[in-house]
């Protein structure tokens, strides 16, 4: 037989684990309600009915004809089940491996531990419990059977959490809000613990889990199964972007660049622009440096801002700090601490900022002269100009976080196009706040206020006016840089800007927004695009954990090398048809032999497996000798089984 086609191939014929060539010694079980009865099943089908048991009871929990006409064995359902054997000779449980006609073997040490008692629900405040049933479980409705008796508890599979019945819901008085996964209690995930919780304390067992909403999770089975697997993960774009930043912030660090090892709890120092050479005072008399650094105590990167040879006076200085670090602004770099230090052997101020990678000054990117190149036969313009969109963008942002600082009872005293940082994609934040507030510090600063703040409005409409003529000097030849944006730009931002440069009578940011009205508007219509197509991405990377788990499972299961010498654990039962899948989805060869490696079918079937399609696929062991018809839900019936032996096995005392 051909296996790779054989294997391939996606039968629409509907039947469940069905033996196509049964190997010699390991017989498989033809179907799920066959259980224990294979060989016999085969050769007398027309057993009396009597004694088998209803398919319907061992594939959904109860069959609606019971005593209604229905010929087959009907188990009583009242009866207590008992503690199953895990006697790995013991014939006595044949549910354990209800698709594979094989002795069950289990883990050693795997015998039933008590873990306290399940989960128990009381109805009405009666005294009766009933264990939570999973309605529709898959083919393993006798493995569900014992699972009711042991702890249901799986760290890994949300999805075999037991669905409550709407009748037993209503009994508890439990609400649809309390089920409601978008109304997540506080301080806690649906479980009412994390999910690491779950992972790390397998015994847990004293909380109501609550059902996984299939309708969250997208769509597992894509058109066509060959398609792109980009769907899957976010756009090139933004893991390049994101992978960019993380590069960063976990660069090693330069050696020899003379910073200290360590300047109050920071470590790692990295400086973020040349120290040597000829520098630029931007702080009145002060050279100022950036560095990169690792707070030992959180492990985060951040950004020192470092004033060399500052000397403080009055310890009142870093009274203004503590109001910088309240101020939380999407369009602000945000002050953690400020401190002096001597570690850089002289006296230094070092303000720490929260760090954003790869960040570059609106100067950097938008005004400092680009080397020239050349382009389609011709010279290219060293700098784009800036669209008028983008400077609405940056004016609309701006003006909101100068609104929050005024509003605060602060003033910014920085606003040049060095120190307004770009973050991301026309993400503008402002740098550097707090920095004047402490090297020109005045005990009666209230007073002054009202001017620092007019500052901060004409120093805004400087940098504006810099931006659109691309010159940090614009302002200096006034009337020719408004000649250049009359030409360029639209009479409102030209309005806009002269406002804020004009001098008059004290003008306040809240005016602004009154003379750009429908502009926010747009932008706030931009913003929200970008959130969506931020949420879209993130979407295509949902399943992936879940993907991942299974990936695990697959792990934990398959080759133990503790059952080497035990032909049973990866030879019979579920196990088997596990190993068979997994041949299935990674190791398929085509009619060259060469190894088919596409990531399409691997993601295409894990997402199946996980929903647990009722779609069938064909498996065929490596000696060609047997294949199987089997649904992904019975497949992932098998890895819930096996995954469980397991962690009853490890979690012995
Ligand atoms: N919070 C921050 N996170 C990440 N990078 C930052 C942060 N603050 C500043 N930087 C980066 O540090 C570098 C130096 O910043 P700085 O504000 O000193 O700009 P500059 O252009 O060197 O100005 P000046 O000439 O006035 O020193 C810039 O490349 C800037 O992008």
């Amino acid at each position: 037989m051909d296996h790779t086609r054989a294997a391939l191939s996606f039968p629409s014929r509907p039947s469940a684990a069905i033996k196509i060539v049964a190997p010699t010694t390991k017989s498989f079980s033809p179907t799920p309600s066959e259980n224990g009865s294979a060989s016999t099943s085969k050769s007398s089908p027309k057993k009396d009915f009597a004694q088998r048991q209803c398919r319907n009871v061992l594939i959904h929990g109860s069959c609606k004809l019971e005593g209604k006409g229905c010929v087959y064995y009907h188990p009583p359902r009242e009866k207590t089940p008992q503690p199953p054997s895990f006697d790995s000779n013991s014939q006595t449980s044949p549910q354990l491996s209800v698709h594979v006609n094989a002795p069950v073997f289990v883990p050693k040490g795997s015998t039933f531990i008590d873990r306290g008692s399940p989960p128990k629900l009381s109805l009405n405040g009666g005294n009766t419990a009933t264990p939570l049933q999973r309605p529709g479980s898959t083919a393993s409705a006798a493995t569900l059977v014992h699972n009711s008796e042991y702890d249901p508890y799986d760290p890994y599979d949300h999805s075999d959490a037991p669905v409550m019945p709407p009748q037993l819901m209503e009994g508890l008085h439990i609400s649809q809000a309390d089920f409601n996964s978008y109304a997540a209690p506080q301080g806690a995930d649906y479980n009412g613990i994390s999910a690491m919780d779950s992972y790390y304390s397998p015994h847990k067992t004293n909380f109501i889990r609550q059902p996984l909403n299939y309708h969250l999770y997208s769509n597992p089975i894509p058109p066509n199964p060959q398609a792109s697997t980009a769907r899957f993960f976010v756009s090139d774009s933004t893991r390049e972007e994101l992978q960019k930043r993380s590069e960063t912030v976990y660069a090693s660090v330069s050696l020899g660049t003379g910073v200290p090892e360590d300047v109050a709890g920071y470590h790692s120092l990295s400086p973020l622009e040349p120290t040597g050479g000829e520098r630029r005072k931007s702080f009145g008399n002060w050279h100022s440096t950036v560095y990169r650094a690792i707070k030992a105590t959180d492990g985060i990167t951040y950004a020192l801002r470092r004033v060399e040879s500052f000397r403080l006076v009055q310890e009142a200085a870093f009274k203004s700090i503590d109001a910088w670090t309240r101020i939380r602004h999407p369009n602000i770099v945000a002050i953690r601490e400020a401190f002096t230090t001597r570690s850089f052997n002289d006296s230094s101020l070092v303000v720490v900022y929260d760090f954003h990678p790869n960040a570059s000054t609106l100067f950097d990117t938008h005004i400092r002269p680009k080397p020239l190149t050349y382009m389609n036969g011709r010279i290219q313009p060293q700098n784009a100009p800036i669209p008028e969109r983008v400077i609405w963008t940056y004016l609309i942002q701006l003006a909101n976080a100068i609104k929050t600082v005024h509003d605060a009872g602060l003033a910014i005293r920085t606003i040049d196009a060095t120190k307004v940082l770009l973050t991301g994609k026309n993400r503008i934040r402002i740098s550097s706040c707090g920095v004047w507030d402490v090297l020109s510090f005045e005990p009666r600063r209230d007073l002054h206020l009202l001017q620092l703040q007019q500052e901060d409005l004409l120093m805004f409409g400087r940098l504006m006016l810099s931006l659109c003529c691309q010159n940090l000097a614009a302002y200096n030849n006034f009337h020719k840089s408004m000649e250049t944006m009359q030409r360029s730009y639209s009479s409102d931002l030209n309005n806009v800007i002269l406002f804020l440069v004009s001098p008059g009578p004290p003008k306040e940011i809240g005016n602004l927004f009154n003379m750009i009205g429908s502009r926010l508007l747009t932008e706030m219509d931009s913003m929200q695009y970008r959130g969506d197509v931020l949420e879209n991405e993130l979407m295509a990377e949902l399943e992936n954990g879940r993907l991942v788990r299974l990936l695990c499972k697959f792990g934990f299961i398959n080759e133990r090398p503790e059952f080497d010498h035990e032909p049973r654990w990866s030879e019979t039962g579920d196990r088997y048809i596990i190993r068979l899948f997994r041949d299935y989805v990674f190791h398929q060869v085509d009619e060259n032999g060469n190894p088919v490696v596409n990531l399409s079918h691997v993601l295409t079937c894990l997402n199946k497996l996980d929903v647990g399609s009722d779609e069938r696929i064909m498996l065929v062991s490596r000696d060609e000798q047997s294949c199987l018809v089997v649904s992904y839900k019975e497949i992932k019936s098998c890895i819930s089984t096996a995954f469980s032996d397991l962690t009853r096995g490890s979690t012995r005392p």
